[in-house]
């Protein structure tokens, strides 16, 4: 069970959130002050530390100086009021993982905290396997990084590895087109990590998710009162990026207006908040990610062709899973290390049943997919090795395409028939009737099966299950699908 300790001097807060983390199974300890927080430290080992900005005998900064000198490994958060935000933005740079505004959303902190503890194992797997995973060394210096890399050994894998490394060190803008789950982001990071920008930040935006009215402000920032609800000052993500990279996921999906503000920006190399007047100096590169092409979108007056120029110095293409045929059991068995280690168990390998299935397999959700399909067969997995009843059935079930006319192997032909699934192995109904957790399985099954259904498109899938894609966004990470 992780380990969470709450330093906050308003007892309520602390009282609130530690049940709320109790019940979503952390072991959580609560101080009341800096000093008693460090008492804590010395006498246990913690996964990470949430602690308040303000507090009575000493405050944020310090404390995280403190913990990032003696407790290293052990990842920091910080509870700001909403005035504090710029001051936050200097925490991160210091080495805390991430803020967490006041008032305190529950999906948020889930969200922060679960990604917060992957980066810690992450970086701290690195430090034990550096082979077949980009070295420690890499990604210890990109303190951003919430993720090892795997470095396929694929032909593909080696042709995308051979253009980041071409294209990191320059200040190029790059556009990595690829299907969703393919590992852009991954592909993103990596071109930060070896470019000389690496010790500076790296900033994620799912343009996918903005709203028309919450974009100008998430990408400029504004000033206090600048319009109804500027409750304070707020920096935009091309100002947190400054000296670093911007990275903008399904950037297809932004307004046209947004478009208009975003090609300014990036021409003038200035942003000004909404609100100020004062211009400020960016020196941030730009990398976006898009799983439809953008010429297309271009033709159909939804994307701007000068932006489009601008964003294309160079274009790289991350093929599906799918074509990558070798990488795929190397990302299975890194998968299986990382779930090993998060759910404390001890699977070693894949049956040759398994590993055939994966083979075979179209991988529609991509690298994120296997990644799903790996932690949880780990999860229900008995023994050391993971048998292909521990696969859902559409990807045990899952035979090679045929030939309508015979029996031949033809991957990727449009005539395939794929088999119908067979019925429920009576072991996997059992498994399914754990009371405890059947409201949040429902939910998993259902978001899983409606994002099969539209290739792991998030903006279909979140029509689908009427709700909004923030929403889609926040529930795939807090069940690890994202
Ligand atoms: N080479 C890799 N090594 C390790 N993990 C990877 C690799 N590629 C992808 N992943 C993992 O797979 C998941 C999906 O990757 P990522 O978010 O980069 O995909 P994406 O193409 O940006 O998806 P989307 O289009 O939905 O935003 C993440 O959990 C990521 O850490």
């Amino acid at each position: 069970m992780k380990k969470i300790l709450i330093i906050d001097d308003e007892v309520n807060v602390a009282v609130l959130l530690s049940k709320f983390l109790t019940r979503n199974g952390f072991n959580v300890t609560t101080a009341s002050s800096g000093s008693s927080g460090i008492e804590h430290l010395k006498n246990e080992e913690f996964d990470l530390v949430l602690c308040d900005y303000r507090l009575e005998d000493t405050d944020g900064r310090e404390m995280l100086r403190l913990i990032k000198t003696e407790y290293p490994t052990t990842g920091v958060i910080i509870i700001t009021g909403y005035s504090d935000i710029k001051m936050a933005v200097e925490l991160i740079k210091m080495g805390a993982y991430d803020y967490i505004s006041k008032p305190l959303y529950p999906d948020e902190i889930l969200n922060t905290i679960t990604k917060a503890i992957e980066t810690r194992q992450a970086l701290m797997e690195a430090a034990d396997a550096p082979a077949p995973v980009a070295s420690a060394k890499a990604i210890k210096k990109q303190a951003v990084s919430s993720n090892d890399v795997v470095v396929g050994t694929s032909r593909a894998s080696k042709e995308l590895f051979r253009q980041i490394e071409l294209v990191a060190p320059t200040n190029y803008s790059v556009i990595i087109l690829g299907e969703s789950g393919a590992g852009k982001e991954e592909v993103a990071k990596s071109i930060h990590m070896h470019s000389h920008r690496s010790s500076q930040p790296f900033i994620a935006m799912d343009c996918g998710s903005l709203t028309k009215e919450l974009a100008a402000s998430e990408f400029f920032g504004h000033e206090k009162g600048s319009f109804t609800g500027a409750f304070a000052t707020k920096i935009g993500h091309f100002e947190m990026a400054n000296g670093g990279t911007l990275f903008l996921d399904e950037v297809g999906n932004l307004s046209y207006e947004i478009q208009a503000a975003l090609l300014r920006t990036v021409q003038e190399r200035k942003v000004k908040r909404i609100g100020s007047t004062k211009e400020i100096d960016l020196d941030v590169r730009i990398i976006v990610a898009t799983n439809e092409n953008l010429v297309d979108a271009i033709n159909k007056g939804r994307f701007r062709e000068d932006l489009y120029h601008r964003f294309n110095e160079f274009g790289i293409y991350l093929p599906p899973l799918r074509e990558r045929g070798a990488d795929i059991m190397l990302l299975a068995e890194h998968f299986l290390r990382l779930a090993n280690q998060e759910l404390g168990r001890n699977v070693t390998q894949f049956s040759a049943e398994v590993i055939e299935c994966f083979m075979n397999y179209r991988w529609p959700g991509n690298v994120r997919e296997l990644k799903n399909i790996v932690r949880r067969a780990t999860l229900i997995s008995e023994g050391s090795e993971i048998s292909i009843k521990s696969l859902p059935l559409e990807i045990s079930n899952y035979k090679l395409p045929v030939f309508d006319h015979g029996n031949q192997s033809n991957y990727g032909q449009s005539s395939f028939q794929q088999q119908q699934p067979q019925q429920d192995r009576p072991e996997q109904k059992e498994q399914r009737h754990d009371l405890k957790n059947a409201a949040l399985e429902a939910e998993y099954e259902t978001i899983l099966r409606v994002l099969r259904e539209v290739n792991f498109n998030k903006t279909k899938a979140a029509e689908i299950l009427k709700i909004d894609r923030k929403t889609l966004y926040n529930k795939m990470k807090a069940i690890n699908l994202k």
